[in-house]
């Protein structure tokens, strides 16, 4: 039997550092607003502010489908690990996802691969849906960039279980901050390479970052399941402009039942 499964699209946001707690509740407020009339069916989406402002954008969120998420994560549960977040805090936070590996903590705050390891495997012990980073660091080929994101996807998830629901964030080091993305030809065959390297995660899903706003989801032809945003999503015009294209993106696929 076929049956018709429409194809989810996913949209989050981080706002990284860039906004204080009052900055980051009026957003938030905005954002709850948004949700409740322009995100369209089919569309999932989440949003990460910093550890200071889980509490509050919770509160703006309640009653709303956004999920909450966490910029880091510690990898130990409690005990003697001072200025450290726990997995089992933030699920008491409301946070249902929680961002792991990203490149700025790599480069920034010398995290590696293992530690990167160590904290999906914590965030899955917990339940919380790890949006793990991983990306090239240079302009290089899509088959290289395949290869070195992929070598990183593996150093991360060695030991967890394939069945676990899981968010790669694929963001090219290069187009992070910077004036455009990466060009859709590129964020095609590269994410055509991701998806079949990821084949065997079923509860795998797969989002582009890098300088990503309006405009780019649309020239994708569905080669990732969704968009990782930061700056662009400042201005909530941009952020709906984005859920109404991804909203034309929500498209059925056929399903071998
Ligand atoms: O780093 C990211 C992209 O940030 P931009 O400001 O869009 O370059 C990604 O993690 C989303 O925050």
């Amino acid at each position: 039997m076929q049956l018709e499964v429409p194809r989810r699209v996913v949209i989050g946001v981080s706002l990284k550092m860039y906004m204080g707690l009052a900055q980051t509740k009026s957003w938030m407020d905005a954002l709850a607003g948004v949700a409740a009339d322009a995100l369209p069916d089919g569309v999932d989406l989440f949003v990460i502010p910093s550890f200071l402002s889980l509490r509050d954008s919770r509160d703006s969120l309640a009653g709303t489908p956004v999920m909450l998420g966490a910029q880091d994560v510690f990898w130990e549960d409690a005990g003697a690990f001072t200025g450290e977040i726990s997995p089992t805090m933030l699920v008491e936070a409301g946070c249902r996802m929680v961002e792991i590996g990203h490149a700025e903590r790599r480069r920034l705050f010398g995290e590696t691969d293992e530690v990167v390891g160590r904290k999906t495997a914590a965030a899955i012990r917990a339940g919380l849906v790890p949006v793990l980073c991983i990306g090239e660091e240079a302009r290089m080929e899509p088959a290289q960039a395949v290869d070195a994101c992929m070598r990183q996807f593996r150093a991360a998830t060695e030991g967890t279980d394939p069945a676990a629901p899981l968010l790669v964030a694929w963001e090219p080091v290069w187009a992070i901050g910077a004036a455009e993305p990466a060009s859709p030809d590129f964020i095609r065959a590269v994410g055509a390479g991701l998806r079949a390297a990821l084949g065997d995660r079923a509860a795998t899903r797969l989002i582009y970052g890098g300088s990503a706003g309006p405009g780019l989801l649309r020239q994708l032809d569905g080669a990732v399941d969704g968009l990782f945003l930061g700056r662009f999503a400042h201005d909530i015009d941009n952020l709906r402009r984005v859920l109404a294209e991804a909203g034309e993106c929500v498209s059925p696929f056929s399903h071998a039942g």
